[in-house]
């Protein structure tokens, strides 16, 4: 992490204390987290792309006007990504900057509609993200679990291609534990995903869409009717509806929170209007997440950092921050009650006297 990254009106200690926190990240988009590091080397790679190759260029090129912008950028980095080994590179290189934040458990949200599209050949593509998960986990200590999306404004085809590679025994990878639904939410509504949920739940699949990044509460409430969603994506509008807020806190709906990337996509105007506050105080299970941590100049850590000032905490209150994430995980029982003991014994031990 760099020193652009602290958010500065945090103290140096809480600071200090996220740094090492054992930490669970829910939601990271997966070619979202390539380092400037991985994009450059990518674009050199492909020199017909757009996408700059100098790291100090890219910092422009990642500022954006709208969520749409975001996207049209989002994609010309998705063109970079064009073979097996790119997968696997992006992959393994992602890890190793979640377990340098000490991340112990990621689920990692990725398109292979995106890619296969392009020309991946599916089978390597499970093959890749597989490879480097288990290399990962051996070399870093960092659990991966994957959650498909469906990128909705590629239309209905995207939902059938990515919910039958998702269910298809030869092609659905072990780490696969979500189904998800990302990209624009204007025009395109939630309940025409409902039979391709359907078939991703049956199949033992967890539902997590993005609603209410871009759209109002309505399709926070259309996600949780017609995808059964276990956890949204953002959900930012949900403050909008206190009946709502009080259904998710009712039913334990976690939002998966992530503050610097609402800015960035202007979403949410500034950080001070951002409705966290209002989610802890109806009794919402909030987590904290990074989205697409480099195109937002953030990082896992400096999110922590941004809640624990919006929501005046502690050292303790962002521990029980990082347990909300646990607990919200798709861990089994005993991987959540270790990580949270870790989390425990970590913050008792920087607490002692
Ligand atoms: N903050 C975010 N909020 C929402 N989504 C986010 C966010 N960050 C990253 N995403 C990702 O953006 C993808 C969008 C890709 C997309 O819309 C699209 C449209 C048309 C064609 C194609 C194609 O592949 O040809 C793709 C999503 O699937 C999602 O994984
Ligand atoms: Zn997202």
């Amino acid at each position: 992490m760099t020193d652009h990254l602290i958010d500065a009106r945090a103290p140096r200690d809480l600071h200090a204390f996220i740094a090492s926190l054992p930490k669970a990240e829910l939601h990271v988009h997966h070619v979202g987290s390539a380092s400037p590091r991985i994009v450059s080397e990518l674009a050199a790679r492909h020199p017909d792309s757009q996408v700059p190759t100098d790291p100090e260029a890219l910092v422009d090129f990642f500022t954006f006007t709208d969520f749409a912008h975001f996207i049209q950028v989002y994609l010309s980095v998705v063109d970079l990504i064009r073979t097996p080994e790119d997968v696997r590179l992006l992959t393994y290189e992602v890890a190793r900057d979640l377990a340098r934040q000490q991340v112990r458990y990621a689920e990692l949200t990725i398109t292979p509609f995106s890619s296969t599209r392009r020309g991946i050949d599916e089978g390597a593509f499970m093959d890749a993200i597989e490879d480097a998960r288990k290399a990962a986990e051996a070399d870093f200590g960092t659990l991966l679990r994957w959650c498909f999306d469906i990128p909705g404004e590629a239309g209905l085809e995207s939902a059938e291609e990515t919910v039958r590679m998702a269910t298809d025994d030869r092609l659905r990878p072990e780490g696969l534990v979500s189904f998800g639904l990302g990209g624009p939410e204007i025009g395109v509504p939630r309940p025409q995903f409902k039979p391709y949920f359907d078939r991703a739940i049956a199949a033992g699949l967890h539902s997590v869409p993005h609603a209410g990044e871009t759209t109002g509460p309505q399709t926070v409430w259309d996600a949780l009717t017609h995808l059964r969603a276990e956890r949204i994506g953002h959900g930012t509008s949900s403050a909008q509806d206190e009946k709502l807020l009080a259904h998710l806190a009712e039913h334990r709906i976690a939002l998966e929170v992530c503050p610097t990337s609402n800015i960035a996509t202007r979403a949410v105007r500034t950080l001070d209007e951002h409705p966290i506050k209002e989610f802890v105080k109806a009794g919402v299970l909030v987590t904290i997440n990074s989205d697409d941590p480099p195109m937002f100049g953030t990082d896992l850590d400096n999110e922590y950092a941004v809640a624990a000032r919006l929501l005046d905490l502690d050292e303790r209150g962002v521990a029980e921050l990082a347990k909300n994430a646990v607990e919200a995980s798709f861990l089994d029982a005993a991987g959540k009650t270790r990580v949270k003991d870790e989390i425990e014994t970590y913050t008792t031990a920087w607490l002692a006297p």
